[in-house]
């Protein structure tokens, strides 16, 4: 005769396996938080500014994505580690996110809280320039502008040597239904062995801008495109990704009947990841 089946567990059981997991995780984020504290030292955030290092966020990101599996939604997971992340790097060096809400309030206020949570301070300013200056009067303070569209040449405020820079691509992941699909550049000053170039982005003033020219960039970078009436010119903002390059950009540009009148390395960030759906 077989034996029969065991009785399931108790609602009171299963409650107590969720109390000792909960323990774990909370004694485990209490643990992340020690190292953080001597981490402090090692890595003297205090004297750089910002502790943010969009290059490791962007490498934990992705493989966080890769050993993902089960029912819990990865949305949920994200959402998790952005803000244990962003929060351990305001308790490193505290700063303010400052958005320009220009592009969308709603979705600009769900970007910066998705990626920075609820402790880091938002600051909503009505243009791009607007957010960026406030980030380059700052000391470690970061900027959350749109990739796409500009009304005005922000990025030229980042040209000078010692201004901030763009540092980083967010969302780190890119998938279908992100929620906070919103692609957004953040702006911020920080250690130079912090910038990361694997896609490069130039402030290029070119003369001779007109849609023939724009067609021929396409197909070889990301552009933000501010035409400039009194010099029958625009400033672009373009994101380049091996196998381009600033030469073949440059000689593009030249092909299609534009001159180039001057380039500027304003930043860079990592690859672009995407989940397939
Ligand atoms: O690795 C670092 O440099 C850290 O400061 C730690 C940490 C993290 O909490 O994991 C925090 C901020 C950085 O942007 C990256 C990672």
């Amino acid at each position: 005769m077989s034996n029969p089946p065991p009785a399931p567990p108790s609602l009171a059981d299963l409650r107590k396996e969720i109390d000792a997991i909960d323990e774990q995780v909370h004694q485990l984020l209490m643990n992340r938080a020690d190292i953080i504290d001597r981490l402090i030292k090692v890595k003297k955030t205090q004297e750089v500014g910002s502790a943010f290092r969009p290059a490791r966020e962007a490498d934990m990101m992705r493989r966080l994505v890769q050993r993902h599996r089960g029912i819990l939604p990865l949305d949920t997971v994200e959402g998790i580690w952005r803000v244990i992340v962003s929060t351990f790097t305001y308790v490193q060096a505290p700063f303010s996110v400052h958005a320009d809400v220009s592009v969308g309030e709603s979705a600009m206020r769900d970007s910066a809280r998705f990626h920075f949570g609820f402790v880091v301070p938002y600051v909503a300013h009505f243009s791009a320039q607007a957010a960026v200056e406030a980030v380059a009067r700052s000391k470690g303070d970061l900027a959350l502008v749109s990739t796409t569209s500009g009304h005005t040449p922000w990025w030229i405020t980042l040209e000078p040597a010692g201004a901030p820079k763009i540092i980083a691509r967010m969302p780190f992941i890119q998938r279908a239904d992100h929620p906070a699909a919103l692609p957004v550049f953040a702006v911020s000053r920080v250690a130079d062995d912090a910038l990361v170039l694997e896609v490069e982005t130039w402030s290029i003033r070119v003369s001779g801008w007109n849609a023939q020219v724009s067609r021929a960039l396409s197909p070889l970078a990301d552009v933000i495109a501010v035409p400039d009436t009194a010099f029958d010119g625009a400033a672009l903002l373009v994101s380049i990704e091996a196998p381009s390059h600033l030469d073949s950009i440059k000689a593009a540009l030249i092909a299609a009947g534009a001159s180039v009148r001057s380039t500027a390395l304003v930043g860079g960030h990592a690859k672009r990841y995407t989940v397939p759906s």
